[in-house]
């Protein structure tokens, strides 16, 4: 393909993941995913060229945009090769309107700013929401350790005990390390969040927002395999994809239940009051993970957020339920609005007499209300809340 095609293709799929994002419908990844698939003559530089300028343009846009090319010249700001493509040759975009304009810039949509701005992400820490993630692995304590483990590229130690990281885009998957289950990949922030739990070997813990597992396995390793680990959660395909991976792992403590909403209590009723630890790594608007989504900003809405938050309120007062005397609540959201973290959590603690706040200590992170906070600028991880109850 001409840079130029590359352009236009660019837009084009810009335009879908618009209307898209509009519709609540299909993520960016899977759109290009499905595009590439139908459209084999785009060779592995196309498929990457395109790609880079998709999500080069999506990053570059605070607001939806109106159109995928006003995007698209929203990044020709930033990106002086861009501009001269807009010449009408065959198979790129027409040529360029005398008052043509570009997108808005800006971190996201004006009320999600403000939003940011209100819990203290601004500036340089609102703008790190939008860097490139790097690629993080967790070294599974079960089949390996990380002083010993030999990888075929340069890897560094993250502040998560088992924690390394790798240039984005490493094909980790390819590797034998990956295929026997001695690495997963897992953000260091989500590691952190799991040390909060402080899981134990024998203990009962309740994963109960588990999904696909990335956090259920990494406790799993962290008891040793000892002890029983429910994970639970409402979406049968997440849940489903838990079985797999936890026999790559080696993990043999898991037990999973799928939830009914709003009948939850159903499936766990033999666990009430039984729980030593209940983790709530609750729905979120996931603002916190910007950089691997960077159009999940344009799929929010102040009525979504609503939502998200009377699910989180309600998933804390389950764990309330399952949690023994003596047992700790454990709660994480992705998300860095307040609403979802510090003042959710506080909202929490303040319901309930028998419960005492027990701000975690890891390896990262700064205080947030009575949590943790982890943010991409301060600590090069997704952003989290994490905080700890104990119940009387
Ligand atoms: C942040 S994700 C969990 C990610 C997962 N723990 C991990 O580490 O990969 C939140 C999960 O909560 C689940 N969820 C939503 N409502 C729920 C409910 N009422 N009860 C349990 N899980 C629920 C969603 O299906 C989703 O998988």
């Amino acid at each position: 393909m001409t840079p130029a095609a590359r352009v236009q293709t660019a837009i084009e799929l810009l335009d879908a993941i618009i209307a898209s994002a509009r519709a609540k419908g299909a993520p960016a990844d899977r759109i290009l995913a499905e595009w590439f698939r139908n459209n084999r003559f785009a060779g592995s530089k196309d498929r990457r060229a395109i790609r880079e300028l998709v999500f080069g343009a999506i990053r570059a846009c605070g607001p939806v945009p109106e159109t995928g090319r006003a995007a698209m010249l929203r990044l020709a700001e930033t990106d002086p090769a861009i501009a001269p493509l807009f010449d009408g040759s065959k198979y790129g975009p027409s040529a360029l309107g005398a008052d043509e304009a570009a997108a808005e810039g800006g971190i996201a949509p004006e009320w999600l700013e403000r939003k940011l701005a209100a819990s203290q992400i601004a500036g340089d820490e609102a703008a790190a929401l939008l860097d490139r993630a790097p690629l993080d692995l967790r070294v599974n304590t079960l089949k390996a350790d990380r002083a010993s483990l030999q990888l075929p590229v340069e890897s560094h130690p993250t502040d998560a005990p088992n924690g390394l990281r790798l240039e984005p885009g490493t094909p980790v998957e390819q590797w034998e390390a990956f295929r026997d289950g001695r690495i997963e990949v897992q953000d260091t922030g989500s590691q952190i969040a799991c040390l909060a739990v402080g899981a134990q070997p024998g203990e009962t813990v309740i994963d109960l927002c588990a999904g696909a597992g990335g956090k259920t396995l990494a406790l799993a390793a962290t008891m040793d395999n000892l002890g029983t680990l429910v994970a639970a959660d409402t979406d049968r395909n997440r849940l489903s994809r838990l079985g797999p991976r936890a026999e790559r792992a080696g993990v043999t403590n898991i037990e999973t239940r799928l939830l009914d909403p709003k009948k939850e209590r159903e499936a766990l009723s033999d666990l009430m009051g039984k729980a030593d630890a209940v983790l709530v790594d609750a729905p979120c608007s996931g603002t916190g993970t910007w950089r691997r989504n960077p159009e999940a900003r344009w799929r929010l809405d102040e009525a979504e957020l609503a939502r998200l938050a009377e699910v989180q309120s309600y998933l804390l007062d389950l764990a309330r339920e399952l949690v023994r005397p003596g047992g700790r609540i454990v709660y994480v959201t992705c998300s860095l609005l307040d609403e979802e973290g510090a003042d959710q959590f506080e909202a929490f603690l303040a319901r309930d007499d028998d419960l005492e706040a027990q701000p975690p200590a890891l390896p990262a992170g700064r205080p947030r209300g009575n949590g943790v906070r982890l943010t991409p600028y301060h600590d090069g991880t997704d952003g989290f809340f994490i905080a700890c109850a104990g119940r009387a």
